[in-house]
């Protein structure tokens, strides 16, 4: 992304930079960090972004892509782009209806919305939008609470488990600690934390999480279960072997190990150890329509964006996130015209070629 001077916009943004620079004359300074920082020198935040910047596309002609379809299936569910919203947490810091907001929109537009466990609004409102939805999950050390969220997920009506296993222990992010920025204001909570009895929880990272805990959720739930934040090929070959679903390339947007891979740049070494037996799909650093190309021509089934979602729920709520999810649309399909594609399923590596350096 280009560097933000914050200048005030005249009209709604043209691309999600310029959201961006909205967002930040909005937002608290201490919130705008946390949405917007990484971990440790913030090294994965920059590469992430820096590696779509050195693809290039190598364009078809002449190819008569009149009626493009950008809708794709995913675990058997039909969507209008093969763009998703990535789970985060605190939506109540970019917008008082928070998370309601975001899974309106995403509903209106016709994609799944990843429901953070760390939302602070409860996942059966967040399902009264009525729009696909999927649950993210840290795993508990307490079974027992864990299973008792999965159950939550899926009487919501969500229709995957997304399982983070990218946070052993938490990154050490240095603008929240500068800020001293660790916990929800008052009257905000993670609302898919309460137990039983109705107190909040803690989210706890689980530094013990290994794969007989994959085999256990297995047998917890008949959701489909994906991985988020598998970089490694060999991790995503064990996937296959566990009867996983899906698996999310992602470094968590840099803020968990900084100096982590780009996920772009992992991108092909997973696609190939996975051969085709379960989608896969790409997050961080996404933020115009050629990116979404250039990962689907790399092998990703879909992508997920986290940060510009964010940025719209700050400067417009619903219709903000809207905007977002409206702009990568456009642009994705022009970026499909111009390179002579129909659709999703047409997309192939020959398109894109890579530099040495942007
Ligand atoms: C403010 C913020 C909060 C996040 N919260 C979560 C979360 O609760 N669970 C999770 O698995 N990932 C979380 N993520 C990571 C995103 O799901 C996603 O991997 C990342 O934001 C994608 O990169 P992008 O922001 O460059 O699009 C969070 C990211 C941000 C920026
Ligand atoms: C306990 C909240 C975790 C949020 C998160 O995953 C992030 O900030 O990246």
């Amino acid at each position: 992304m280009r560097p933000l001077d914050g200048t005030a916009l005249d009209g709604p943004a043209l691309n999600l930079a310029e959201l961006a620079a909205d967002a930040r004359g909005r937002l608290d300074p201490v919130h705008w960090d946390f949405f917007t920082g990484g971990a440790g020198e913030e090294r994965t935040v920059r590469a992430n972004e820096a590696a779509f910047a050195r693809r290039y596309l190598v364009p078809r002609v002449l190819r008569g892509a009149v009626r493009r379809d950008l809708r794709i299936s995913l675990l058997g569910t039909r969507i209008s782009m093969p763009v998703l919203i990535a789970p985060t947490a605190f939506h109540r810091l970019a917008h008082p209806e928070g998370e309601l907001a975001t899974a309106r929109a995403a509903a209106e537009a016709g994609t799944i919305m990843v429901v953070s466990m760390a939302a602070t609004r409860p996942v059966e409102q967040i399902a009264a939008a009525g729009g696909p939805l999927w649950f993210q999950l840290y795993p508990q050390a307490d079974l027992d609470f864990t299973a008792s969220v999965v159950r939550r997920a899926e009487a919501a009506g969500c229709s995957a488990l997304v399982v983070t296993v990218d946070s052993p222990v938490f990154g050490r992010r240095e603008r929240d600690l500068r800020h001293g920025f660790a916990d929800l204001p008052p009257g905000m909570v993670c609302e898919n934390m309460r137990d039983a009895s109705g107190r909040v929880r803690d989210i706890g990272m689980d530094a013990g999480l290994d794969w007989a805990r994959i085999t256990w959720l297995r047998e917890v739930t008949r959701l489909p279960i994906l991985l988020k934040g598998v970089l490694h090929p060999a991790d995503a070959a064990l996937a296959v072997s566990y009867g996983l679903d899906g698996l999310l390339v992602s470094n968590h947007g840099g803020r968990q190990l900084d100096g982590a891979l780009a996920t772009l740049d992992a991108l092909p070494a997973v696609v190939e150890a996975v051969g085709g037996r379960l989608p896969v799909l790409l997050d961080g650093g996404v933020r115009r329509g050629t990116d979404v190309l250039v990962a689907l021509a790399l092998g990703a089934s879909a992508v997920l964006v986290g940060r510009p979602v964010l940025w719209g729920l700050a400067v417009g709520g619903a219709a903000g996130v809207r905007h977002v999810l409206d702009l990568l649309h456009a642009d994705l399909d022009r970026a499909l015209a111009l390179a002579g594609v129909t659709g999703p399923a047409d997309l192939r590596g020959d398109l894109v070629a890579t530099v040495a350096c942007g």
